[in-house]
């Protein structure tokens, strides 16, 4: 097995300020990374390098052994469409505000090719279901959903394609307590149903000792500790991972 996701020697500055360097890390099917760090250490900019948004200035990404660096546009385009998925923090960045819930799920899948009306409305009525949202709402626009039915419906849009690679950034981050709680009990489901591989970001410990299987520990742009999340978490090495573990930090 080789692994899905492959980072060698990651940086990326904006003019005389690092985002990030030296960032190597491999991702495995079914693995989930969790990017933990404070504000300004750069894990926002590692995970819109890892994702095309941000264009990196040195390193290699191989995803399934392709540099996609390398990649031409349209074909970074193209797997951003099919093998790869973005849940974003805020639901608005992710939906089309404008287009009813399930339109917003329906479009995805023509985007990969689907053209059969009665197809698509089932799969997206199905994929309601699959995050809690009832079949009555399928034509109500995301703007009439609360903030934790709009993230549910992000992750429907996003997942529909059956991606191999999901990232996510914060995908909790705007909700209340209680709804952060049943979306990550719903996240986890999906994740191990489907078998996903995820990076997500997070400065949130509880979320990442709920999703993640391995946790990458970032400061001042740099990883200053990699591990298995309860190894991270349980007994970490670095002193600044004791800090952020002892919520000595502000996170
Ligand atoms: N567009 C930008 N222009 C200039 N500097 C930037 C830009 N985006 C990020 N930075 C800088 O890069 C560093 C890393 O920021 P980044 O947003 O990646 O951190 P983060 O860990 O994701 O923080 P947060 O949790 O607050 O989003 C910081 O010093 C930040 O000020």
């Amino acid at each position: 097995m080789s692994p899905l996701l492959r980072v060698e020697s990651l940086g990326k500055s904006y003019g005389a300020r690092l985002g990030c360097a030296e960032v190597s890390f491999d991702l495995w099917p079914g693995e989930v990374l969790g990017i933990v760090g404070e504000s300004g250490s750069g894990k926002s900019t590692l995970l819109g390098c890892l994702a095309g948004h941000l264009a990196a200035d040195s390193g290699r990404i191989l995803y399934r052994g392709r540099d996609t660096r390398a990649m031409s546009e349209p074909e970074r385009r193209m797997l951003a469409r099919t093998e790869w998925a973005f849940v974003h923090q805020n639901p608005r960045d992710g939906l089309r505000m404008g287009v009813s819930a399930g339109g917003n799920v329906g479009e995805r899948l023509m985007a990969v090719g689907a053209r059969n009306y009665g197809q698509i409305r089932a799969a997206a009525t199905d994929w309601l279901g699959r995050v809690e949202i009832a079949a009555t709402r399928i034509d109500d626009r995301p703007r009439q959903f609360s903030g934790g039915m709009q993230q549910r419906l992000q992750i429907a849009r996003n997942l529909v394609t059956g991606p191999r690679l999901v990232f996510m950034d914060e995908p909790t981050g705007g909700l209340d307590v209680s709804v952060q709680a049943r979306l990550l009990d719903l996240l986890r489901g999906l994740v191990r149903d489907m078998g996903l591989s995820v990076v997500i970001v997070t400065h949130d410990l509880a979320v990442a000792r709920l999703l993640a299987d391995r946790l990458m520990v970032m400061k001042d742009g740099h990883v200053i500790e990699q591990g298995l999340t309860d190894q991270v978490l349980d007994d970490p090495q670095a002193a600044y991972t004791q800090l952020l573990v002892s919520s000595v930090l502000q996170v």
